[in-house]
C-alpha cells in the first residue's frame, strides 16, 4: 500500500481502438478504468501491451496526455495494437467485434514491475483479457499475490465470454460489478427477482460488495443483504461507450477514499452518466465540477 494519500490503481486488460463509422476511439475497459482514476487523483497504471506500430505509439502519446502511466505499458514484439469494430444502435448502445491475436492478448510483465504492483491499492480486471492461457495464468498469479482491492469488472463481450472462467475471476475479487444481464447470466436467473439474483451471486462467489449497472434505471449497490439504489443522471445519451468502465473507476476511488457507500454510489452514477452524454470513453472533465 502506498503510504502518500495518492492512491495507486492498477488496471490490467485490453487496451485498444474502437473502430465506429465517425472514427477511431480509443478504449478497452481496464484502460478506460486507468484514464478515469487518473482524472480523479490516482496515480494509474494499465498493465496491457500495444504493437510496434503507428496506433501503438499513439496510444502511448495519449497515455501520455492524459497521465495514465506507461511503465506496465509493454510493445509487443510481433502482435498488432489492438481493436475492434463497433457499431451503436439507436439508443447509443455498442457491440463490438473484438479482433483476435493482438498486442493485449500477451501481456508479458517483468520482475522490475513488481514494486509497482506491490505497492497498488487498487487492482481492476475484467474477463476479456483472460480469453488467453498466457494472460490467463499471468492475471491468476498476480490476484494471487496482491494485497490490492481487487474489483472485477465482468464485462461479458461475446464470443469471448465464458461464464465459468467469469465466475472463477469474481471469486478471486473484493468487489463485483456487473451490469443487469451479465448478473442474470451468470445466476443462470432469467426469470429471478432482482435481488434473488444479487444474492445467488453472493453465494456463488463469496464477495460481499456486489454493484449493479441498470442503463436507464440507473445502479445497485449491495453489501451483506444493505442496499441502495439510484436513478441516474437526467442526460441526453450520446453513446454508451465505457459508461460502466468510468463507474467501476469512480466506484474503486470512492472505496478507497474511503467514502460511504452511498456517496461511492452517487459519484459512480454522476461521472458514468457524464461519459454517456460525450461521445466515447474518455472526455474531459473536471472531477471538482463534476461532483460540485
Ligand atoms: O474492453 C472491451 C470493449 O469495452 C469497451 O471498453 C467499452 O466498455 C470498449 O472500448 C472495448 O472495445
Amino acid at each position: 500500500m502506498t503510504e502518500s494519500n495518492t492512491k495507486k490503481v492498477v488496471a490490467f486488460g485490453e487496451v485498444l481502438w474502437d473502430c465506429l463509422p465517425s472514427g477511431l476511439f480509443l478504449g478497452g475497459a481496464p484502460l478506460n478504468v486507468a484514464y478515469h482514476a487518473s482524472r480523479l487523483g490516482a496515480t494509474s497504471y494499465l498493465a496491457s501491451a500495444v504493437g510496434k506500430d503507428f496506433l501503438g505509439d499513439e496510444v502511448v502519446r495519449r497515455f501520455e496526455a492524459s497521465g495514465v502511466q506507461t511503465d506496465l505499458l509493454k510493445r509487443h514484439p510481433r502482435w498488432p495494437t489492438g481493436a475492434s469494430v463497433a457499431s451503436l444502435d439507436k439508443s447509443g448502445d455498442a457491440t463490438y467485434e473484438i479482433l483476435e491475436k493482438v498486442a493485449w492478448d500477451e501481456i508479458a510483465l517483468e520482475e522490475e514491475d513488481s514494486p509497482i504492483l506491490a505497492s497498488a491499492d487498487a487492482f481492476v480486471f475484467g474477463s476479456l483479457a483472460a480469453r488467453t492461457e498466457s494472460n490467463r495464468s499471468l492475471l491468476l498469479g498476480l490476484l494471487e499475490r496482491t494485497e490490492a482491492l481487487k474489483v472485477c469488472d465482468v464485462n461479458l463481450r461475446a464470443p469471448h465470454d465464458d461464464l465459468d472462467l467469469a465466475l472463477s475471476l469474481l471469486k478471486r475479487s473484493d468487489v463485483i460489478k456487473v451490469n443487469d444481464e451479465e448478473l442474470r447470466r451468470l445466476v443462470g436467473g432469467d426469470e429471478g427477482e432482482f435481488l434473488d439474483c444479487i444474492k445467488a451471486l453472493n453465494q456463488k462467489t463469496g464477495v460481499d460488495l456486489i454493484c449493479v449497472t441498470l442503463g436507464s434505471k440507473g445502479a445497485m449497490l449491495w453489501r451483506r443483504g444493505r442496499f441502495f439504489s439510484l436513478p441516474p443522471d437526467d442526460i441526453s445519451v450520446a453513446d454508451t461507450i465505457g459508461a460502466g468502465d468510468a463507474f467501476t473507476a469512480a466506484l474503486t476511488m470512492g472505496l478507497l477514499e474511503k467514502r460511504g457507500l452511498e456517496e461511492c454510489l452517487v459519484r459512480a452514477l454522476k461521472l458514468s452518466s457524464f461519459v454517456a452524454s460525450k461521445r466515447g470513453a474518455q472526455p474531459l472533465y473536471k472531477p471538482r465540477k463534476l461532483f460540485s
